[in-house]
């Protein structure tokens, strides 16, 4: 079994470690490194791994993910790149960071792959995005998906599709939270109580994500199965569309997206 450290284990660096030990990963091949010792004490307590400096992990680890904001990976790669030893394999998580952006800072030869989860992976429901980069060969991209399978699905895509991918199921836990935070509001103005209103729209949209996965239907099909003719769904339907939420939809990802890319642009 080879050994992974998560550098800079914020909120998805847990969960990534939270996931690899549900999964079975011993504890004693997992590292971490935080900035801030009581990060580092925390984390160490809470999961029993060892909570190490950015060096020590970079020694001692097979795999080295990079968790950190794509605005500290800069730091943080000139900091170990040049020291790099050969045979590391470099797994990125951060959005919008290209891998030639890795390769850069990191000695030539090392293999990067690219990855975009999401945080369900704390419930073992992620979406996970894999590309290769340079030098990353079939071995590397199949050990990239034993870390992340357990955490849900993954899928491989080209690299040039990874920033759409951030906007889409990167982000994407985002907007459903917030379509249920604007629906149990809806629902408090027709008069119900809030935890009622709350707990009549999760479990909707739980009963609505299974039937999308395992009826393999078109949406557009659930839909209209709900749209009785004259009935009620249509003409809440009337509204969404009169107050332009798909196009809402359409501009929001396009603003995710280029957000990526301005990440790109910015760590240079
Ligand atoms: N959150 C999400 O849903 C997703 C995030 N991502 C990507 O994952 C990455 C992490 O995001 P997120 O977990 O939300 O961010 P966080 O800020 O929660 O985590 C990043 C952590 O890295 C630490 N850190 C920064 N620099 C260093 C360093 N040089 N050495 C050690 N630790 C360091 C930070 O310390 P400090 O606490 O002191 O700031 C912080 O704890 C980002 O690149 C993001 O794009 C990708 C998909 C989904
Ligand atoms: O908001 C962000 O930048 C990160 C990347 C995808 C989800 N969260």
């Amino acid at each position: 079994m080879r050994t992974i450290a998560v550098f800079g284990a914020g909120k998805l660096g847990e969960v990534l470690l939270s996931g690899l030990l549900r999964a079975g990963w011993s504890a004693d091949r997992l590292l971490a490194t935080a900035r801030r010792p009581e990060r580092a004490q925390e984390l160490a307590e809470r999961y029993g791994i060892k909570v190490v400096d950015n060096e020590t992990a970079m020694l001692e680890a097979d795999v080295l993910t990079v968790a950190v904001k794509p605005q500290d990976a800069g730091a943080l790669l000139a900091d170990l790149g040049p020291k790099l030893p050969a045979g590391k394999l470099v797994v990125s998580l951060c959005a919008g960071l290209p891998t030639a952006f890795f390769a850069r800072h990191l000695p030539e030869g090392t293999p990067v792959v690219r990855v975009m989860t999401n945080t369900p992976a704390l419930v073992d429901e992620a979406m996970t995005a894999i590309s290769a980069g340079p030098h990353a060969t079939a071995e590397h991209l199949a050990l990239t998906e034993e870390m992340f399978r357990p955490l849900g699905r993954t899928i491989r895509v080209p690299e040039s599709q990874q920033d759409a991918v951030t906007a889409l199921s990167g982000s994407g836990p985002a907007y459903f939270y917030f379509l249920v935070e604007a629906m149990t509001d809806a629902g408090i103005l027709l008069g119900l109580p809030r935890q009622v209103a709350h707990d009549l729209i999760v479990q909707t949209a739980i009963g609505s994500a299974v039937m999308l996965r395992e009826s393999g239907e078109h949406p557009v099909k659930l839909r209209e199965a709900v749209t009785s003719p004259a009935g009620t769904t249509i003409n809440a339907i009337r509204e969404l569309e009169n107050h332009g939420v798909r196009a809402a939809f359409l501009a929001a990802l396009e603003a995710a997206r280029d957000r990526a890319r301005e990440l790109a642009a910015q760590s240079g």
